[in-house]
């Protein structure tokens, strides 16, 4: 079947298990609506179920485990306005269940752990981005989830985290260089923080991406430090401090943006966003809005709540732009 869609825009997400691809992908909702945006978890494509994992000696992780010749032909065809019979990896039972059928949509979004890995692949992505969650911080995450929700115990945590570790820095990690932008996520440097509550949170944007502009705080192109506390921003200890400025990433140009420390009071997040450029709100105050919306989801009030929806406004920027280029008739 072949659906009527001017442009069919792929945006990959990248990132280890735990690491909030579900609540970035929330955010994502919000701005593309439900209708419009296809979500497609990578872990379908297992080639090897749980027990052909586990015979065979591989992780997840491991490409052996995947199948990315089918994966490329089936993003491919979806991105070009064709319906596919994806399979199912059936996370309760460890099986491969019989494939369904998605069609394409406005947005297709594939998420897991390796949208940008393959080549083939990450040539259909629009744009890119990639989870960084430094390991302090995934342990505390995991703990908190897996503990509270799954039984696990600290020890089984910590042991599946070092059992992925070799696979994870083999073939998820790498993927970074390839991402437009990385949302790294750091325990704090403003104080000592043994349990990794308070993040420092960067976003990591690549220069001279095609309809992607970084955004930046007060004049682009230089480098800014800004602690925003004081009349117009309540902090309480220690407070929050902001950076802007240009750098290198994996070879890569960039422009990072960081903010260190949480946001005690969200109505106030306006005074911050008034001194962000470029973020591709389409009127004052759309960001603090956006947050607002789900103050409830983890991390709304540090730099991986606003990063998110930031990144989520430059997606939609670039899907406007990409489908307006393509309604325009090519020139003679
Ligand atoms: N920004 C955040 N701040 C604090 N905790 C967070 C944040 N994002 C996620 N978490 C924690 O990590 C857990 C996993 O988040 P989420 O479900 O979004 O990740 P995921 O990558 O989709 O995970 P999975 O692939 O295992 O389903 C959440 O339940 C929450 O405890
Ligand atoms: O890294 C993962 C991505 O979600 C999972 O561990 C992988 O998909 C295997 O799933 P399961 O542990 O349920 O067999």
């Amino acid at each position: 079947m072949t659906t009527q869609l001017d442009r069919v825009v792929l945006i990959g997400v990248a990132g280890d298990s735990g690491c909030g691809k579900s609540t970035f992908l929330r955010r994502l909702t919000d701005l593309f609506g439900e209708e419009f945006m296809t979500v497609i978890c990578l872990d379908d494509y297992h080639s090897l179920d749980r027990q052909g994992r586990k015979a065979a000696g591989v992780t997840a992780l491991d490409p052996r485990a995947n199948n990315f010749d089918l994966m490329y032909e089936q993003i491919k065809a979806l991105k070009s306005g064709q319906s596919i019979m994806k399979p199912i990896y059936n996370h309760e039972t460890g099986l491969l269940d019989p494939p369904e059928k998605v069609d394409p949509n406005k947005v297709v979004v594939i998420e897991g752990l390796h949208p940008l890995y393959d080549e083939r692949v990450r040539e259909l992505v629009d744009f890119g981005v990639y989870l960084d969650i430094s390991e302090e911080v995934k342990i505390n995450w995991k703990i908190q989830r897996d503990m509270a929700e799954r039984g696990h115990t600290y020890e089984d945590i910590l042991a599946s985290i070092n059992a992925r570790k070799p696979d994870f820095t083999a073939y998820i990690e790498p993927q970074k260089q390839h991402a437009d932008v990385v949302i790294q996520v750091l325990p704090t440097r403003l104080i000592e923080d043994k349990e990794s509550k308070l993040l420092r949170v960067r976003l990591v944007q690549k220069e001279g991406v095609k309809f992607f502009e970084p955004a930046y705080l007060f004049d682009e192109g230089s480098t800014i430090d800004w602690r925003p506390c004081g009349r117009k921003l309540t902090c309480t200890y220690p407070g929050i401090k902001m950076y802007y400025g240009p750098d290198n990433f994996m070879g890569n140009e960039v422009s990072l943006l960081e903010v260190d420390g949480r946001f005690e009071n969200l109505e106030e997040m306006v005074y911050v966003e008034n001194h962000l450029s470029k973020t591709g709100t389409k009127y004052y105050g759309e960001m603090t809005e956006l947050l607002l919306k789900h103050k409830d989801y983890p991390g709304t009030d540090n730099g991986t709540g606003l990063f998110q929806v930031l990144v989520g406004l430059k997606m939609r920027e670039v899907y406007e732009q990409l489908t307006t280029e393509a309604k325009v008739p090519a020139s003679v």
